[in-house]
Formats: structure tokens, sequence, C-alpha cells
């Protein structure tokens, strides 16, 4: 993969106004031989909600990484916002969960943990971070040890680090994993809070759609080097999903839910889209 970035900021004089926060023109990214994605137009608008689906090694981290700026494309262009937010997987810190308290983390979004505040510099910095714990409902345990708290309000605080930069695009990579459904819900609930009060565009990499098909506008499905962008309606679909597979695959709707089933990915597509009950 070249090394030359292709990434530029779109420049925007209103900060939630109706400027794109990202837009993608004839893009390609590969590794070597693998083609992850090629010939992609996507503009992600202020307050959209976008989920990216697809098989394991499809390609959906790499597309937020596009988004971050730390995988250049081969081809063509993208341009994207600076004010871009990321809440990742739950357990995905290094640090000692002991001797960290849940308002350092928050804060790590704020300085990235650097050393050398002046005063003025603290105090702006304890405001952003409490603007942000405020936001998430989690004032009352931003001083215990992150190592004694639940997924859940753990989970709360990554997405109050993603806040403290006022993003105008939150990429989310799997946000919901290793939670309960109650906790999925109040972690949508969050993200989705912050889109309507902000207008902030989420681009939502997930293997099980059902805990936010209500809040997708639109999906990027990867497979194989293929994908499809469009409402979940059009995309969802045994014929759409057939033919980017490349074999029967069945989308059942129960209850509100998706199920999809069969063919040789029937493996990946269940765990892609099914979560709990939904047969
Ligand atoms: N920096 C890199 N160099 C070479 N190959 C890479 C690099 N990053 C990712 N890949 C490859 O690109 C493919 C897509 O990886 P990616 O992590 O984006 O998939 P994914 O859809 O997020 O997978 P999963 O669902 O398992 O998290 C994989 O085959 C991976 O090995």
């Amino acid at each position: 993969m070249p090394c030359t970035p292709h990434n530029s900021p779109v420049s925007s004089p209103a900060p939630h106004g109706h400027t794109p926060v990202a837009r993608y023109h004839h893009a390609r990214l590969a590794f070597g031989d693998r083609v992850l994605w090629d010939d992609l137009d996507l503009t992600i608008e202020p307050g959209e909600w976008i989920a990216v689906l697809g098989p394991n090694g499809s390609g959906k981290t790499s597309f937020l990484r596009t988004l971050l700026r730390q995988y250049p494309l081969d081809s063509g262009t993208l341009e994207v916002t600076d004010a871009v937010g990321y809440i990742p997987q739950q357990h995905a810190d290094d640090a000692d969960a002991m001797a960290m308290r849940g308002r350092d983390l928050v804060g790590f979004g704020v300085d990235g943990g650097a050393w050398g505040f002046g005063l003025r510099g603290r105090a702006r910095r304890r405001a952003l971070v409490d603007d942000a714990l405020r936001q998430v409902g989690a004032e009352k345990y931003a001083t215990a040890p992150l190592g004694v708290l639940s997924g859940g309000e753990q989970q709360r605080l990554r997405v109050a680090q993603a806040l403290t930069g006022d993003p105008r695009l939150l990429l989310c990579d799997e946000p919901l994993a290793s939670l309960d459904p109650a906790n999925q819900q109040l972690v949508v609930e969050l993200i989705d809070a912050r889109r309507r009060d902000a207008n902030t565009a989420v681009v939502f990499v997930t293997h099980e759609i059902n805990p936010v098909l209500p809040y997708v506008d639109r999906v990027l499905y990867l497979v194989g080097g293929q994908f499809r962008i469009g409402p979940p309606d059009e995309v969802m679909t045994t014929g759409t999903l057939s033919e980017l597979y490349g074999s029967d695959i069945e989308v059942i709707r129960v209850g509100g839910r998706l199920l999809v089933v069969g063919g040789e990915y029937g493996h990946h597509c269940m765990g892609d889209t099914h979560t709990d009950g939904a047969a």
C-alpha cells in the first residue's frame, strides 16, 4: 500500500452545519493483492447513522482507520472532518485498570494523557471532562478505579472520552461487544442522544445490527472485496445479500429484528446480524 496520504480535512466554517463530515470519491483500499473495496463513492452527512457490517476480515475496522487517517487510500480521495471521536471495543485499554480512575480515562480524550498543563489548562481540562461525564450520566462513579466498574459503566466512560473533542463524526468500533442487552441499549441511546443533540454523524461497526436497527439510516455491507451501501430495507434483503455473498442467503424479519441465514457464509451471517432470541 503506498504511503502517500490522500486524506485531507473537509473545510467547514460551521461546526454542526450541513457540510458533509466525510466524502469518499472513487476510493480504493488494498493490502497487496487483497482489495477491501474499490470505487467507493460515499458522502457522510451530519446526523447520519451508518452501520458497517460484514464477515470477519472484510475490512470494517480498516474502513474506520481510513476515517481516522491511519490508513491512506490506494487511490481516490477522502475528505474528512478534523473533529472525530472514537469509541473502541470494551477492554481495549492497556493501562492498569486499578490505577486509573474513570475521569482519568475520559481525560485522555482531551490530551492523550499529556503532562505539564498550566493552571488554566487544568481548569479547562476539568471542565471538558465534567461536561462529558454529565452528557453520559457517569458523574457518580467518575472517581472510582476503572477496574471496579462494570462493563456497561466502563463503556459509558469511553463514550464520554469520545465526546470531549466535541466530535462532528463519531466512530464506534463494536462498542456493544460483551455488553448485556440492557447495557447495549443504554450505550446505543447515549450515542443517539449525542447524534440528535449535536447533529453528530455516527459510523458504527458491528456484528449485530439488531440493537441499532431502529437508528440506522444506511448500511455499508462489506464482503470479499465487494460492498453495498443503502438503507437497511434495501441492503438487508435476501436478494442483495445473496448477490453480495455469491451464494443463497435468506433474510427473515421477526418482530422488527433481522435474522440472516444460509449459504457457505451462514455462520458469519448469523453472527453479523442475529443477536438474542431473534429466531
Ligand atoms: N495494516 C495492515 N496490513 C496488512 N493487512 C491488513 C492491515 N490491516 C488489516 N489488514 C487485513 O485486512 C483485512 C481486513 O481487516 P479488518 O480488521 O479491517 O477486518 P474486519 O472486518 O474489521 O474484521 P473483524 O470482524 O474480524 O474485526 C484482514 O485480512 C486483515 O488481515
